[in-house]
């Protein structure tokens, strides 16, 4: 039996991501606590809304533990909303971490960024495994995107449906953020790949250490060129080599260079910390 607005009680708006309104909610029948994203996709093409249908049943396959889960979809065609209901995380998000820890002066512990490292990197794999032929790559990591249970464990959320909304329309209207953490091939305007989503994680495991992404500019000339170049810091001296070098290797320029998801699992220094935490 599908789901209607009926079956919920709104409860409290926890957030507006790049593409919508995320309001937490209460099942009725048990009571239980989800969330739903609210997305108004009047202003999308007819190509773009099966696009953003299809989007969410492929995303909907991805059952794993560091992946939000997606619970269903309701869609209002007198208001042209789309409600997708998924998996409250009482954590909230990365950014808000970040931005907290900034505020107080307090960095994070090396062990809580070695768990981030390992468990996103597992929720990629998820996504890069080919289902029915096609990979569903993030596309658009970064902390907000990532959220947390209430053990802290990771939970992936949020993802493909930035390329459906890339048209003008609605991106243009949505889209705030500065691309901290544009790849070099994107700034290059070659395609988004597996690789580009490994790149992310670099920068968003970078921003966990120094608290600030990797690559800042004041103008978007001046970002290209460092992200180009690789030009950054090393991570405060407070932090290890080993998770220094298994950051850089994700910054690597030239993405032939830049290992895989495959390639970080088996990486000396992350299977050692692997181990750690089991
Ligand atoms: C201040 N907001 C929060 O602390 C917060 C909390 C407790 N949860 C969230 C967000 C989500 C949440 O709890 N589950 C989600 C599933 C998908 C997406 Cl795109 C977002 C969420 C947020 C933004």
């Amino acid at each position: 039996m599908p789901s209607t607005l009926e079956d919920f009680e709104v409860l409290s708006t926890i957030g507006s991501g790049s593409y919508g309104t995320c309001k937490k909610i209460r099942r009725k029948k048990d009571g239980k606590i989800l969330v739903w994203k609210e997305m108004e996709y009047g202003t999308m093409t007819e190509s773009e809304k099966l696009m953003l249908v299809s989007e969410v049943n492929l995303l909907r396959e991805l059952k794993h533990q560091h992946i939000v889960r997606y619970y269903d979809r309701i869609i209002d065609r007198s208001k042209t909303t789309i409600y997708i209901i998924m998996e409250y995380c009482d954590g909230g998000d990365l950014a808000q971490l970040i931005s907290s820890s900034r505020r107080t002066g307090s960095f994070l512990d090396e062990e809580f960024i070695w768990k981030m490292l390992i468990q996103i990197t597992s929720a990629l794999k998820e996504c890069h495994r080919r289902k029915n032929g096609k990979a569903v790559l993030h596309r658009d990591l970064k902390p907000a995107n990532i959220f947390l249970d209430a053990d802290k464990n990771v939970k992936l959320g949020d993802f493909g449906l930035a390329r459906v909304l890339h048209h003008e329309t609605s991106f243009a209207k949505t889209y705030v953020g500065t691309p901290y953490y544009m790849s070099p091939e994107l700034v290059n305007n070659m395609s988004y790949n597996e690789k580009s989503d490994i790149w992310a994680m670099g920068c968003m495991l970078y921003e966990l250490c120094a608290l600030h992404p990797p690559f800042t500019a004041s103008n978007q000339l001046d970002l290209n060129r460092k992200i180009c170049v690789g030009d950054y810091s090393r991570i405060p001296l407070r932090y290890t080599d080993d998770l220094n070098a298994i950051i850089s290797k994700l910054l690597r320029v030239e993405v032939h260079k830049r290992p895989s998801i495959e390639d970080v699992l088996h990486d000396s220094v992350v299977v050692r910390r692997i181990k750690r935490l089991e």
